[in-house]
């Protein structure tokens, strides 16, 4: 596959917020050839780079580490040769965002007025200042308009952002198991998250990347286990853990046992927990969490117009919304409500439902039920073959009424 990966310097930023910083590196990868018509852009989660396929580059050792240190493509069972977002057919590009600490400038990032990483005072960071960054990366690539933009979770809502800003930019839009906003309930738990980081007194109030001094992984690993609690189901929880003893010998040691501990199970679901937020911890920086996860809370899609439809009346592409039954983070009532956006938008919508037991993280381990969807309405729109959508009428066909038509109607 022919696969580009650096970091454009895009000089001089100002965020949204007013604040700027002297020069912007950004992170980027590419995958396939651009024919002018056929750029994808694919935008990445909370906690995602923009290593989203496998790729060798032409001139890299075999045992070459992909940029920005994350280890594993995330997203190379849906992106790739004959995958459903086809690099053989479509240019696909991702971009690591400003604020996260997979290349592009963020606080761990080196101030170069100072000399200093700039921690606590490196500028608070929205969605719109992640898609205003896509747009200028993209220019400097030699990308106009594109044919699609992807992306689930808060790249969902990064999706959605450039129907708003951009509309003309692009043909397809498919915002996966996200939402306009996030609800209480989300922004509660991104509350506590956040308050964990800060309460670890190796935080210093955002000042931590001494050479002599400790990251606050303690509040970073607690902060990471209530992000993870929310990107499962207690369907899936059920299934893989129960509630079993994991064992005595099977880790925990990250945080001192309470007095009662030596008598109770440590149970598989902790051991779970803390094995994801050990590895979590070697991979993410704690001030990145904050600003990023202070982004995805403060996301309005109806922010500045009437309403969702008044902010995606520009848009006159086809837009296909994907759900999961078992994402309580994002709710298939959430999807089912911007999806009334779209359409009250006269915007050619499908809001296609898929029964999941496996919570948030279904966009990212089932690629069997969102690759088809997907590739068909990349390819042909809302009319793909493979995709449904909740607002057809069970009567038009009954030998083949949509599974999940029941789930909304009046
Ligand atoms: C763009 C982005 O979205 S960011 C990149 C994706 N990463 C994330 O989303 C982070 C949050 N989610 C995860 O980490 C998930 O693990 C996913 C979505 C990446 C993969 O999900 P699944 O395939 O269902 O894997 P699962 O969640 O069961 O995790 C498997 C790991 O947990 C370990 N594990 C499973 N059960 C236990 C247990 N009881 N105790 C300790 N470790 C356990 C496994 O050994 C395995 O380890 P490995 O990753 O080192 O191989
Ligand atoms: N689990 C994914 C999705 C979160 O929204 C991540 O960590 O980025």
């Amino acid at each position: 596959m022919n696969a580009d990966a650096g970091v454009l310097d895009l000089g001089e930023f100002e965020f949204e917020c007013g604040e700027s910083i002297p020069r912007l590196d950004v992170a980027y990868e590419a995958y396939g050839e651009f024919d002018g018509e056929n750029a994808v852009l694919v935008c990445h989660a909370l906690t995602g780079s923009a290593h989203v396929a496998h790729r060798r580059l032409d001139d890299e050792p075999a045992d070459a580490q992909p940029t920005g240190g994350q280890a594993h493509a995330w997203w190379s069972d849906i992106v790739g040769p004959g995958k459903a977002i086809d690099t053989k057919e479509y240019y696909v590009v991702c971009v690591n965002i400003p604020g996260s600490c997979y290349g592009t400038t963020g606080p761990a990032s080196e101030n170069p007025e100072t000399g200093e990483a700039y921690g606590a005072e490196f500028p608070p960071v929205t969605v719109a200042d992640w898609t205003r960054v896509q747009r200028r990366a993209l220019d400097a690539l030699g990308v106009g308009r594109l044919h699609a933009v992807v992306g689930g979770s808060v790249g969902g809502m990064n999706v959605l952002d450039w129907a708003k800003r951009y509309p003309d930019d692009v043909r397809r839009l498919a915002p996966i198991a996200t939402a306009g906003r996030l609800d209480p309930q989300s922004l509660a738990l991104d509350a506590i998250a956040r308050r964990a980081i800060r309460a670890d007194p190796n935080w210093n109030g955002g000042y931590y990347y001494g050479e002599d001094q400790e990251p606050p992984s303690e509040g970073l690993a607690l902060a990471r286990q209530i992000g993870h609690v929310m990107y499962l189901s207690k369907a899936s929880m059920s299934q893989k853990f129960g509630r079993r003893a994991a064992g005595r010998d099977a880790g925990g040691e990250q945080f001192p046992a309470d007095a009662a501990a030596a008598f109770f199970p440590y149970r598989d679901v902790e051991s779970y927990l803390d094995y994801q937020a050990e590895k979590f911890v070697d991979r993410f920086d704690a001030n990145s969490y904050l600003y990023l996860t202070r982004a995805m809370d403060n996301y309005d899609l109806a922010s500045g117009y009437e309403s969702d439809a008044d902010a995606l009346a520009a848009f006159t592409g086809e837009a296909l919304v994907m759900s999961f039954t078992g994402d309580w983070h994002f709710t298939t009532e959430q999807a089912e409500s911007l999806a009334d956006g779209f359409r009250d938008a006269d915007v050619e919508i499908a809001h296609h439902v898929i029964e999941s037991d496996h919570g948030h993280d279904a966009f990212l381990v089932e690629p069997d039920n969102v690759g088809p969807p997907l590739a068909d309405f990349l390819s042909a729109g809302v009319e793909g073959k493979a995709v449904t959508d909740t607002d057809e009428d069970p009567r038009e066909d009954s030998d083949f009424a949509p599974v999940h038509t029941s789930l909304f109607s009046d």
